[in-house]
């Protein structure tokens, strides 16, 4: 046998010096390793502290400019706080309207009485608004919405809401010809089928309840309001494109009814708090991603109503104009639609349900507390020319063929005069919950009111709820008073609003003389503005007012309302627009039969 390269004794001596080498070897790389990663490291944490303290500084200098730019506005400031999104979705901000309604009110402590505060929010000066003239100045002036709205977009994208410069004056322009064309005797007609079988329903489920039931009304309104929206912007009633498309429409109105409100709370909650900087990070998060497949779902309906709309609906119409077909095409399910129509009819349907709606609910509910004005209200409908007028069912047989030849060829229930205490009711109800209570515009120009000047580039938020309450317009502001609206000055404060009128500004010029002079309306004036004001104003506000006129006058007409036992009937939820938070508790019972 070879004799072995080691001998048994030598061998752990070379190799223990070996491995010494070795591992002098890798501490002399470690060491190199590590310096040069040590040199890199700082380099990188050097780099991280630069960029940091620029960052720092730079928002720093942005602050200091946005706080600059309100001083010069000399409004008390306020911190602001931006907020984590899923404490604000689960508690939906229930008493923000009085908070900020009481921070107006404590105003500068310079007695000089300016409803106005602001607050630096991210590197923007923001100004909130609650006095009347002040505002009504801010809204007349500027078109650009704030960038606020951008959480909005991912839902009502390129539709007007959403819309900025020529993009939004094109289409504003295309809705308002298209609205005007078709008028608004369709959308009556609608107003009446819808409600007459609501009130039906509502018959069947209160004789089956023996004679009195519980009904929470909100969601009862929504379904009544979505039907009338689409019949009218399609033409063709929901049940029917339903039936089109083999599907049940309780079904599909449930499904959009879900998601529009979780979005009625999830979009404007994002808003408020500190997503609204990140779409990508937002988009991750588990509300970014309930919120789009919400915004999905809101979607087929959209996709439901251009399918089906006529031509001369207004959907149809906006189908070949030019303003909404300049986007590409996107795909819903397996059809595709120009992206500037879909958002447009998601815009619209949304804004037209979900508004009307939340402001019927309201007015049932300030009736329901006040039974005089309720019963008043009953009364003045049983005429048989509003009957007729409004398709309610006639309450004194034998009358109506006598007097249905004095009708008038114009249509007499698009105006204001025509059911005074009627339209002194709602006014009343959207005066007091102006369900959509905030709008925000970026001032492109200083702003100077009688008490102050804005400088431009302040974003200001306008509360419309705090505008209906400034007392230097309002006499007893938290009043519910349709009365208000009738008579002397001795309702309101001079100057809050002019003599009588019957010169509706608010009825699309389409001019009725009131059958009784006596009892025509006051102007609206300066302190109200429940569709906001100036070039951004609601552009469904003639629809609203016809719509729920015939919806308010058929339930009161066919019920009598009273409070349910639920003590938080009134506590209102704050989100996209302003809803009873426990859904409108009401107690219903059929309305006794007119004294013959
Ligand atoms: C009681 C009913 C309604 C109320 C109180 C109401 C209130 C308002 C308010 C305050 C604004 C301004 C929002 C802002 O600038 O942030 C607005 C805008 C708008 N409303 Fe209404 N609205 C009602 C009904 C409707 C209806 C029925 C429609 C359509 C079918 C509609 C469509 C719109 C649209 C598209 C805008 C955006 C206009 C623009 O930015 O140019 N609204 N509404």
């Amino acid at each position: 046998h070879p004799e072995p390269v080691t001998s048994h004794r030598t061998a752990p001596r070379a190799s223990s010096r070996a491995r010494a080498m070795r591992s002098s070897e890798v501490i002399g790389n470690l060491v190199n390793a590590f310096d040069v990663a040590s040199n890199a490291s700082t380099i990188a944490a050097v780099a991280l502290l630069g960029i940091f303290t620029l960052g720092l500084f730079f928002i720093l200098f942005v602050r200091a400019r946005a706080r600059a730019t309100l001083a010069r506005a000399s409004v008390p400031a306020v911190t602001w706080r931006p907020k984590f999104l899923w404490r604000l979705y689960s508690r939906s901000a229930r008493s923000l309207l009085q908070r900020v309604e009481q921070r107006f009110r404590r105003g500068d402590g310079s007695g000089r009485g300016r409803r106005a505060f602001g607050a630096v929010v991210g590197a923007c000066p923001f100004v909130h608004v609650g006095e009347a003239r002040l505002a009504r100045d801010v809204l007349r002036e500027t078109s650009r919405k704030a960038p606020l709205y951008h959480a909005f977009e991912a839902f009502s994208g390129t539709g007007i809401f959403t819309a900025e410069g020529d993009d939004w004056d094109g289409k504003r322009t295309e809705v308002l010809r298209a609205f005007h064309d078709v008028g608004l005797a369709s959308l009556r007609d609608r107003a009446v089928e819808e409600s007459a079988s609501a009130v039906e329903e509502m018959r069947e489920v209160v004789e089956r309840g023996g004679g009195e039931i519980e009904a929470r009304a909100l969601p009862i309104l929504q379904r009544l309001a979505l039907r009338v929206t689409f019949a009218y912007l399609t033409g063709v009633s929901l049940r029917r494109a339903c039936e089109d498309v083999g599907r049940e429409r309780s079904e599909v109105e449930g499904e959009y009814l879900d998601a529009a409100t979780t979005l009625r709370h999830l979009i404007p909650a994002r808003a408020r708090s500190i997503w609204i900087f990140s779409d990508l990070l937002y988009g991750l998060t588990p509300v970014g991603r309930l919120e789009a497949r919400k915004i999905r779902t809101t979607r087929s309906l959209s996709a439901l109503a251009l399918r089906t709309a006529k031509e001369e609906s207004p959907l149809g119409r906006l189908r070949v104009g030019e303003a909404h077909l300049r986007e590409k095409s996107i795909k819903v399910g397996k059809d595709e639609y120009p992206k500037g129509l879909l958002d447009e009819a998601t815009t619209l349907l949304f804004a037209g349900h979900d508004t009307q709606s939340a402001t019927l609910s309201w007015c049932l509910l300030r009736l329901v507390q006040d039974v005089e004005v309720q019963s008043e209200l009953r009364a003045s409908l049983r005429d048989d020319i509003i009957e007729e007028a409004l398709g309610l069912p006639p309450s004194k047989s034998g009358s109506r063929q006598r007097r249905s030849s004095e009708k008038t060829t114009k249509p007499a229930w698009a105006t204001s005069a025509f059911a005074p205490t009627l339209e002194a009711v709602i006014r009343e109800t959207l005066r007091l919950h102006p369900v959509a209570p905030l709008v925000v515009r970026m001032l492109s120009s200083d702003t100077h009111s009688e008490k102050m000047t804005i400088p431009k580039g302040c974003a200001v938020g306008v509360w419309l709820s705090s505008v209906h309450r400034d007392e230097s317009v309002w006499e007893r502001p938290e009043e519910f008073d349709p009365k208000r609206w009738f008579g002397g000055p001795a309702h309101a404060r001079t100057g809050s609003m002019g003599g009588s009128s019957n010169d509706d500004d608010d009825n699309g010029g389409i001019l009725t003389p009131s059958r009784d002079r006596s009892n025509a309306l006051r102007h609206k004036g300066v302190g109200y503005m429940p569709f906001a004001y100036g070039p951004r104003s609601c552009v469904g506000q003639h629809l609203a007012q016809v719509t729920m006129r015939v919806a308010l006058a058929h339930l009161v007409h066919a019920f009598e309302f009273a409070p349910s036992a639920d003590l938080d009937a009134s506590m209102p939820s704050v989100g996209f627009t302003v809803t009873p938070s426990t859904g409108a508790p009401v107690r219903v019972r059929l309305a006794a039969r007119a004294p013959a």
